[in-house]
């Protein structure tokens, strides 16, 4: 079943397209990933989903419904974590759940969720009180609390340390496994190669590539490389005439071969048919921040650098 549903959104911002040319699918209870580099486009989409801008042009289904004209019903079926919270500083954890509890027609109990993301201790705390962490946490409970059956998660983990960041991806497995259908936007490749089982990546305001993490690997990089050492006399041709070989490096006792096809394989057998003992026989393991680099050549953005401190 199809939940969520765009088709050639566009948006500008007086002269500047932030959005060309979008579109994707996201099936029930699947976490589809958005990435992109800062101004690709990514916010502009997912708040469009939200209901919170209004595309120029083209269209879009949350769960069947327009997210302008069936703007209430959309709202109690779309949970929404966006990028900067703006709750009062003042307000106490169990005041904010209770009161966003109040504004939806079917809740889930808030004192439960309260407790599934480590807040109850914090429940007297005011939110300015609190550490990055918690608030992002308390960000998500806001986002559940109205029993969403799609959740929008934009930048989730910005910010937070290392440790805040895999119990948040836990979390939100968790979520995923409960039946939630999850939209997570983020420029971090290992967040999105971990969690997302599809994803779209935004580039200048259009979609660059959809695929599983594995499937944008595959796609973005045919050629393989395998790394090993030798400690006795081999001929390069051993290597050179395999026709999915492309290339041979050889420096001092090490070698790089890049290639296409199962090459570990095709290696190892060459080398045991000349009675040549590797060591240290492995291939390269390509990941989605090789496939991103290919899909828009840019750089992405790593974890690091704009962590800071959670708890
Ligand atoms: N309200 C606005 N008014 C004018 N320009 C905007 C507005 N919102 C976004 N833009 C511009 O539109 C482009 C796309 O922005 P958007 O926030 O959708 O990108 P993004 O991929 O989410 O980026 P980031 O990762 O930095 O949040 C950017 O160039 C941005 O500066």
């Amino acid at each position: 079943m199809t939940a969520l549903e765009v088709r050639n959104l566009h948006k500008r911002y007086g002269q500047h397209v932030a959005v060309e040319d979008v579109s994707f699918t996201v099936e029930a209870g699947e976490i589809f990933g958005i990435i992109g580099s800062n101004g690709a486009g990514k916010t502009t989409t997912v708040e469009s989903i939200a209901g919170l801008r209004t595309p120029d042009s083209g269209s879009i289904s949350v769960l069947g419904l327009d997210p302008v004209k069936d703007r209430a019903e959309v709202r109690e079926r779309l949970g929404v974590q966006l990028q900067e919270s703006s709750l009062p500083d003042a307000i106490k954890v169990a005041e904010a759940l209770e009161l966003y509890s109040s504004f939806y027609r079917d809740p889930v109990d808030w004192r439960e969720l309260m407790e599934l993301l480590g807040l109850t201790e914090k429940r007297n705390t005011r939110y300015k009180a609190l550490s990055g962490g918690q608030k992002q946490r308390l960000s998500i409970a806001l986002a559940l609390v109205g029993n969403p059956k799609v959740a929008i998660l934009d930048e989730l983990t910005t910010g937070l340390d290392p440790q805040a960041r895999r119990d948040t991806w836990g979390l939100i497995e968790q979520v995923r496994d409960s039946g939630v259908t999850i939209l997570l936007v983020t420029h971090f490749m290992d967040e999105a190669e971990r969690l997302s089982d599809r994803i779209a990546v935004i580039d200048g305001g259009r979609v660059a590539a959809v695929d599983t993490p594995a499937g944008l690997i595959a796609q973005a990089s045919a050629m393989q490389r395998v790394r090993f050492r030798v400690s006795q006399p081999l001929d390069s041709s051993v290597l050179t005439e395999l026709s999915d070989v492309a290339d041979v490096e050889v420096t001092g006792d090490r070698w790089l071969v890049t290639g296409r096809g199962q090459l570990l394989s095709i290696v190892a057998g060459a080398l045991a048919r000349a009675q040549v003992v590797a060591q240290d026989l492995r291939v390269d393991r390509r990941n989605l921040d090789d496939a991103f680099v290919a899909f828009t050549g840019r750089a992405p953005e790593s974890p690091e650098r704009s962590e800071r401190k959670a708890d």
